[in-house]
């Protein structure tokens, strides 16, 4: 039974695809209540509330993915979730519209004082002329991160009248000419606008933009606007610029510490803020949740996910392309470990043929994956692959070539150890499968799967006999056997599958044979 654990509020309806999965258990607590089953966990959903620091990861053991209900993923330790194998995955867009509206909504509460109005009459007061605000209409928006959420605020200010000024350093010239907005420099923006809004990531770049330097070169008057992450603009460098009167107003929906607790920009009267809905309403959270199980699911059942933090993504097309090459690769490395059991320093790939043509970065990490499961004690695959590699001081390397030699595709592979040097060629068949055409140095034919023998031997007469025999007197079927050999009467090797794993017993009698050099059991 796969288990998941839901640990932050997320709608039943988006969660709705795992819940009806029978082979599912959905667990809908926080970490704190279920601190004794960590490790029993598969997968885990969370929003922006439960942090998922390298201590809860360390504890759950079993862990194979993490789905973010949503944009942010600065709760998550996704370097430690990439050391441990773990995929993190997030809802990029599901949100997106909720927060943007959410945006429009803090600004006419800012410029409008809807929320002191709002009071004031609960109060039971009237008073009118205490509450007068300024338009939208013709004012200048600064638009500081023009991503999904910054380009929705952009059509929605055009369409109340407003300018918009935008800044962000990654934006093409292309999308923001499409779009039709004035992208500027950050100082331009600062000089410029009436109102500020935020919606970059909060990154080392982004903490703290807007601090005691930049607020300095804003407009008298200006209103600012956070509903992306707190930090983005320095909460404590706001307090002088309130209290002089240089800032007209601040919108928060986020803040450095979420909940604030008891903090001194909530005394300010032009200070508006809420608990984090950006992401809040039916609509998104029914997004968001969709898209995450839906995602979760998908990777469960072994299928490539389309919005990882952690992993190359791939499009259905191009997964359903080089989910054969995937396998192939992985069988290599396998091999590879296996026939190379001593340490090494380098791996190279080449890809010769249609394959070339391939995304071959999952391909890669997956032959990698194969080569270091033995090799190390904790999870391995495409996600952490490359940075074990790394770590253990083994490099790789990527080579394409156009010519197949003489097959559609293949995959050849070389690995340089201290003391030899190994080479794997395969390619896959359509309606065949995996097919192993070159080891070592000679030239076979044999599907990489199951208990494996190889057996490298002097090109006499006689020899598959009496490997034959001693292996049908010791009760161990022969499913196929291949023999190649480099000439007549020198080297030669023979690859047998068998219907068992041999034991060592066996391994030592057959290495007793006069004439056979080397016997290697392989598990595929
Ligand atoms: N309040 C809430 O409930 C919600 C908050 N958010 C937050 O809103 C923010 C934006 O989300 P999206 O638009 O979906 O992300 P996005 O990734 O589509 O856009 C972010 C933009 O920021 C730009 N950027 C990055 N570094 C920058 C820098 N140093 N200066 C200027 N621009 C920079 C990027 O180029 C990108 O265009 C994120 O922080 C996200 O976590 C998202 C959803 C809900
Ligand atoms: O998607 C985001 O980045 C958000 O900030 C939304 O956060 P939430 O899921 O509402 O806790």
């Amino acid at each position: 039974m796969i288990r998941i654990l839901v640990a932050d509020a997320m709608s039943e309806e988006g969660l709705a695809p795992l819940l009806a999965d029978p082979t599912i258990e959905v667990v809908q607590k926080k970490v704190s209540e279920v601190e004794d089953e960590l490790d029993q966990f598969d997968a885990l959903l969370v929003r922006s509330a439960t942090k998922v620091t390298e201590q809860l990861l360390q504890k759950m053991t079993n862990l194979k993915i993490v789905g973010r209900a949503g944009v942010g993923v600065d709760n998550i330790d996704v370097d430690a979730a990439t050391r441990y194998g773990v995929v993190v995955i997030n809802a990029p867009n599901g949100n997106t519209i909720s927060t943007a509206e959410h945006t429009f909504a803090m600004m006419a509460s800012l410029v409008r004082r809807i929320p002191q109005a709002h009071i004031s009459v609960k109060s039971r007061e009237w008073n009118r002329s205490a509450f007068v605000g300024v338009e939208l209409f013709g004012k200048h928006l600064g638009i500081i991160g023009f991503g999904r959420i910054g380009s929705e605020v952009a059509k929605r200010a055009r369409a109340f009248g407003m300018h918009v000024h935008v800044y962000d350093p990654f934006l093409t010239k292309v999308r923001a000419e499409k779009i039709g907005v004035d992208v500027c420099t950050l100082d331009a923006l600062l000089a410029q606008a009436d109102i500020i809004t935020v919606h970059t990531p909060l990154t080392k770049e982004t903490k703290g933009l807007l601090g005691p330097k930049n607020l300095a070169k804003t407009k008298k008057g200006v209103y600012l606007i956070n509903c992306a992450r707190g930090g983005i603009i320095d909460e404590q460098a706001l307090i002088p610029f309130l209290e002089n009167g240089h800032v007209a107003g601040v919108a928060l929906d986020v803040f450095e510490q979420e909940p604030p607790g008891d903090h001194p920009l909530l005394s300010f009267d032009n200070v508006v803020v809420t608990p984090h809905l950006g992401a809040s309403t039916v609509e998104a959270q029914v997004n968001v949740a969709t898209q995450v199980a839906e995602e979760v699911l998908t990777f469960l059942q072994g299928k490539p996910v389309t919005s990882s933090i952690n992993l190359p993504t791939l499009s259905k097309d191009v997964y359903e392309k080089i989910q054969a090459f995937y396998t192939l690769a992985r069988k290599m490395g396998i091999l590879a470990s296996q026939y190379m059991s001593e340490p090494v320093q380098e791996i190279a790939i080449t890809y010769s043929g249609s394959v070339a043509d391939l995304e071959t970065t999952f391909i890669t990490r997956s032959l990698l994956a194969g080569f270091l499961k033995p090799r190390v004690a904790s999870t391995v695959n495409e996600v952490n692959a490359a940075m074990i590699a790394k770590e253990r001081g083994i490099a790789f390397s990527e080579k394409f070539s156009a010519n197949g030699n003489d097959y559609n595709n293949s995959i050849t592979l070389t690995v340089y150890g201290e003391n030899k040097t190994f080479t794997l060629k395969g390619t896959h068949i359509a309606h065949y499968g995996d097919r192993i055409v070159h080891f070592n140095g000679f030239a076979i034919d044999f599907a990489p799967e199951g208990h494996l023998l190889y057996i490298q031997h002097h090109d006499k007469p006689g020899m598959i006999g009496k490997v034959g025999n001693i292996l049908g007197d010791h009760q161990v079927n022969i499913a196929t056997m291949q023999v190649g050999r480099q000439e007549a009467g020198g080297k030669a090797i023979m690859m047998l599958s068998l219907d068992k794993p041999l034991d060592d017993a066996l391994v030592e009698t057959l290495e007793q044979i006069s004439d056979i050099d080397v016997v290697k059991r392989l598990e595929v």
